[in-house]
């Protein structure tokens, strides 16, 4: 009985967290365009068979890139909830977090530059 009801919640846990997902590709262009581009990497990684650590490489990037502009999106979208107005505060938090995505992203570029350059030159 306790142990249906814990797999219950788990259950509905993932739920939320794929509405979650589903929420934030219809809102933000952002997320589509990062869906676009995570296709097409993994389309290029399979037509030009990766080894496994070249995968394993481009899944962690990617996953960076995806986590720090959801949680990017979630920092703006709870900062112009609370304080819509203009604050300083506000702006180092956006910024800070606005970087993040930057980072990784660039992390995320030199990557597949690394892998993708010498299979195409
Ligand atoms: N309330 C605010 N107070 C201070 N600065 C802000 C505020 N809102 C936005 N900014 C500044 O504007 C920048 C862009 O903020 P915004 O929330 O528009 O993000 P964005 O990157 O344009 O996101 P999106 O394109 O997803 O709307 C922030 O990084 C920050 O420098």
């Amino acid at each position: 009985m306790q142990a249906g009801r814990y797999l219950q919640q788990r259950l509905k846990s993932f739920k939320y967290a794929f509405q979650g997902i589903i929420a934030f590709l219809r809102s933000e262009p952002h997320a589509r365009i990062h869906a676009v581009a995570t296709v097409l990497v993994v389309a290029a990684g399979f037509y030009y068979r990766l080894s496994a650590n070249q995968w394993i490489a481009i899944l962690i990037v990617t996953g960076m890139v995806w986590v720090t502009e959801m949680l990017n999106t979630v920092v703006e979208k709870i900062m112009d909830h609370l304080s819509p107005e203009y604050h300083p505060r506000v702006k180092w938090i956006k910024d800070v977090a606005a970087g993040a995505v930057l980072i990784s992203a660039l992390i995320a570029v030199i990557t597949g530059a690394v892998i993708f350059i010498p299979i195409l030159c």
